[in-house]
């Protein structure tokens, strides 16, 4: 794959409908992330591991390319001070630089430092502009150092889209709806767990999941998405008779796509399926 100019075949099949225009409130939402076998995505402590071999990262470096907006939650942003840009891409032969997503954060609390590198890009000229996606707190004592937080922000080069929320977990549905009429037509959704969990359960607004799965064990310290999920064994155990019954979180949208080998890893992609109305 090193060298191509052009993104995979497979992965331009798996997001062909980013071709067609998004639906009318919202970007065509792609969700991806890197696990191992054992379904972790960080280690201990969501210490950053580098689980994609090279030829997958650089399959989601053009799937970045392939988006016009980049999502991560602050966990992430904070934990990994990620660039979030296509630096592994081969340069054009045309000399053009690949088109970068716009880096969005969601940050209600403004946790992101102003000296992060998405914002160190912006102002080098080396990057888009990062969107945080913030709400103000209620209680104004809070209130006070989160104006301040505000203020170095948007003085380092960040645009704060403000929000109306009362949870730290920000409202998918009308964040989407926002980004597109502040012209997102596609958003790649790229982690950390807790804005997958999210993701999971908004799942209607997933056009296409597209998990990298490397040959490696994490162990049970590592990080993993799926905490929402509602333990609901105990009690189906005693209507059941004793037999285990366990809660599973259905997504009857989406559908096996296709599986590609990239290197060392498995690339697999779901869709979301013509069937169902969202
Ligand atoms: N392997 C991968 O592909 C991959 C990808 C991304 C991140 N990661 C790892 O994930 C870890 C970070 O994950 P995390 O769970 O701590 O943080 P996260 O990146 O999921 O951010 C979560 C935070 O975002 C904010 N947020 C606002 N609205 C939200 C919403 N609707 N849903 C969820 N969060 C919302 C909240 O403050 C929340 O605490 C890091 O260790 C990083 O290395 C791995
Ligand atoms: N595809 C992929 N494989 C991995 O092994 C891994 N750890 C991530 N993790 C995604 C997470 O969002 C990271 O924070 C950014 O990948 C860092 O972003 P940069 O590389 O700095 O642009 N993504």
């Amino acid at each position: 794959m090193a060298g191509q100019q052009s993104p995979p075949a497979f992965l331009l099949s798996a997001l062909a409908h980013l071709e067609e225009s998004s639906p009318a409130d919202r970007p065509h939402v792609t969700l991806t992330f890197a696990q191992s076998l054992d379904a972790k995505i960080a280690g201990k402590n969501g210490k950053q591991l580098i689980l994609s071999g090279k030829d997958s990262m650089l399959m989601t470096h053009w799937m970045r390319t392939m988006h016009n907006g980049i999502m991560v939650g602050v966990g992430t942003a904070v934990n990994d001070d990620p660039q979030l840009n296509t630096r592994h891409l081969p340069a054009r032969l045309d000399g053009l630089p690949h088109r970068l997503p716009r880096p969005i954060i969601l940050d209600p609390r403004l946790r992101l430092s102003p000296s992060c590198k998405l914002v160190k890009n912006f102002s080098s000229n080396v990057g888009l502009q990062p969107w945080i996606i913030c709400t103000a707190p209620a209680e104004s004592e809070e209130r006070r150092d989160w104006q301040e937080r505000h203020e170095a922000l948007v003085a380092a080069g960040a645009l704060l889209v403000q929000v109306d929320s009362t949870s730290n977990l920000l409202p998918l549905p009308s964040i989407l709806r926002r980004l597109k009429t502040l012209g997102i037509q596609s958003l790649m959704i790229e982690g950390g767990a807790r804005l997958i969990d999210s993701c999971f359960h908004a799942s209607p607004f997933i056009d296409a999941l597209i998990v990298t799965v490397a040959p490696t064990l994490v162990g049970p310290a590592g990080l993993n998405y799926g905490s929402l999920i509602p333990s609901g064994a105990s009690i189906l155990l005693s209507r059941n008779l004793g037999a285990r019954t366990y809660c599973l979180l259905q997504i009857p949208h989406l559908k096996h796509h296709s599986t590609q080998v990239v290197g060392t890893d498995a690339v697999i992609v779901f869709k979301k399926s013509e069937t169902v109305d969202v």
